[in-house]
């Protein structure tokens, strides 16, 4: 991945909320800019602190930024330049899925998937599935919006880990026949002492759903959270039956970023400065 420059890290007061955020530029490129039926559209799932929005800033700006107001769900467009040829990479962040653990007799919420249906028909706000998984509904449509998906737990949280597989046949009920490049990230793999899940146990699970197992670790790494973008990137352009289904060299090459545009910024991340930054300053 390519960045021209580095781009600067701005401080601003934030607008409600209390002290300063650290804000990263994500520069971003309208929609209306992308290359033209070469549009590569991923979604990154999984449970609550897994290290989505971490992933997709390492990904995208080779920068590790602790903390994020809550996920809401952002997308990010860029173009890229993917095995030599530009293509618009649409990155869909989403806020966390939920697997509630049904009583054992089986009570609890009804079993259905609120699944988008052919016609478009509204699907209810959420929806809760044999497996007991709770997702909104514009988690649905990030799933049935995209070529490729990014399920992401973290080594150091097995009920994480345990979310994947249901979310896979959710994934499978919206998307049931087909080719869905998928890749399973264990992330977090900086905190070895934490570990709650071995790494044969991840690379078991990516090969039942079909799918490649990285470890990751977007605080310390950025190489391996670009090599794991760009092998699943490489399969939806297969998938969608772009280039000859061989693997070319190249790479992927984030293209030159326009301007960041602030009040976007201002919408999808904030860093409280940590209170150990202020206090070691107090000293
Ligand atoms: N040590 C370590 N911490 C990480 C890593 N990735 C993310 N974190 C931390 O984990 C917490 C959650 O990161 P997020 O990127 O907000 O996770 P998320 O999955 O988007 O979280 P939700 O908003 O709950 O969906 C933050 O405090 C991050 O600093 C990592 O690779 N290593």
């Amino acid at each position: 991945m390519r960045l021209s420059g580095d781009p600067a890290a701005a401080t601003m007061s934030s607008s409600g909320g209390s002290g300063n955020f650290l804000l990263v530029p994500i520069p971003e490129y309208p929609p209306l800019d992308c290359v033209p039926n070469k549009t590569v559209k991923i979604v990154v799932l999984g449970a609550s602190n897994v290290g989505k929005t971490a992933l997709i800033v390492r990904f995208l700006t080779k920068r590790f930024i602790g903390d994020y107001e809550a996920n809401t769900g952002a997308l990010y467009s860029r173009k890229v330049a993917l095995d030599g040829e530009e293509v618009s990479l649409q990155i869909q962040d989403t806020p966390c899925v939920a697997l509630q653990v049904n009583p054992p007799d089986g009570g609890g919420r009804p079993a259905h998937a609120s699944i988008p249906e052919a016609s478009g028909s509204v699907m209810s706000r959420t929806s809760d599935d044999a497996e007991g998984l709770h997702c909104q509904e514009q988690i649905n449509r990030s799933i049935y919006w995209a070529d490729g998906y990014v399920l992401v737990y973290s080594i150091t949280d097995l009920h994480s880990y345990r979310t994947i597989q249901p979310l896979y046949q959710h994934v499978r009920r919206i998307h049931p026949s087909g080719n869905i490049p998928v890749i399973l990230v264990g992330n977090k793999s900086d905190l070895l002492r934490a570990r709650q899940v071995p790494a044969d146990e991840g690379e078991t699970l990516a090969a039942t759903l079909g799918g490649v197992y990285f470890e990751a670790s977007a605080r310390e790494n950025h190489e391996g959270v670009h090599a794991t973008f760009l092998h699943l990137c490489q399969e939806v352009v297969r998938a969608l039956g772009g280039g000859n289904g061989e693997k070319r060299r190249g790479g992927l090459h984030l293209a030159r970023p326009k301007s960041p545009n602030m009040q976007e910024l201002k919408r999808r991340f904030r860093q409280v400065l940590s209170s150990k930054v202020k206090s070691s300053t107090a000293l």
